[in-house]
């Protein structure tokens, strides 16, 4: 780890790749395709690796996806690194990556492989919070739209419309949460062995690891996210962050 960055001396950083980016629609796994003529893993771990943080990265791709372990092979990176492959839901990889990293390690950071421009500077909050003590840290932007809650509409209703709102939570209490989101390593480990004994439905409820730390009652702590930590999702996203790459803004905060 780089001398000027504060934090916990043994960092791993799992970067969960195993997705398969039905969203996106590209007929491949999304972590292979192409973003400004490299696969976006290759993006992705740069900027992990560019961070400075991590003394060891294990990386989820898809089960037998050869391309993207070859690539994680390839690429010369500034701490050694692990490939395994994912599972079924988002956490089963990051389960999977968190089993094959050193059982030494202080802090536990985990990277959506999608969020592939996430600057350095976002992971240095989270890891300076985490060396100041936090248990649990994420990024987090605020929230620009008003956000409704509903509820499905029915009978003669649904000819109207296919919902009804049921109210309106208050927006300035809102944060639309990204990653890397950082841990104290035992305590991730003790969320995700918690996690793996769920059964579908509430495994299939767990869209992020801060709720597996919260519901071990652990206090999640908030640092400021960035838009560049955009999730590449949707075509529309991807054209966005080659827009972004062929402005030169990628890694650095906006
Ligand atoms: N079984 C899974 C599902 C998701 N992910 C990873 O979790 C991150 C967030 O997931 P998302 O962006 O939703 O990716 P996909 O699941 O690939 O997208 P989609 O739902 O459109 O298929 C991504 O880096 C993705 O590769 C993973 O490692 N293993
Ligand atoms: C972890 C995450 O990126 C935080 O915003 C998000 O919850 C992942 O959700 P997805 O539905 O798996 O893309």
């Amino acid at each position: 780890m780089s001398e000027s960055i504060p934090g916990p001396h043994r960092v791993g950083v799992i970067l969960v790749a195993g997705g398969s980016g039905q969203r996106l629609g590209y007929g491949m796994p999304k972590a292979q395709v192409p973003l400004a003529g490299e696969m976006l893993l290759a993006h992705a771990l740069r900027g992990v690796d560019a961070s400075g943080v991590a003394s060891h990265i294990s990386v989820a791709v898809p089960a037998a996806d050869v391309a993207l372990r070859a690539l994680c092979t390839a690429m010369r990176l500034g701490c050694p690194i692990t490939v395994v492959d994912g599972g079924a839901t988002r956490s089963d990889s990051v389960r999977a990556a968190l089993n094959s990293l050193p059982g030494d390690l202080h802090a536990v950071l985990v990277h959506d492989a999608a969020r592939a421009l996430a600057p350095a500077q976002v992971f240095h909050r989270v890891v300076s919070a985490l060396a100041a003590g936090a248990e649990a840290v994420i990024p987090a932007v605020p929230v620009v739209d008003t956000v409704k809650s509903v509820e499905p509409t029915g009978g003669s209703e649904a000819a109207l419309a296919p919902f009804r709102v049921t109210g309106t939570p208050d927006r300035s209490s809102l944060r639309a949460v990204q990653t890397p989101q950082g841990f104290e390593a035992g305590l991730l480990r003790r969320a995700h062995a918690e996690a793996a004994e769920f059964d579908e439905k509430r495994a299939a409820a767990i869209t992020d690891d801060a709720m597996l730390a919260e519901s071990l009652g652990a206090t999640v702590h908030v640092v400021e996210g960035s838009d560049m930590s955009l999730k590449i999702t949707t075509p529309l996203d991807l054209l966005l962050a080659e827009a972004v790459l062929s402005n030169g803004t990628s890694m650095q905060e906006d």
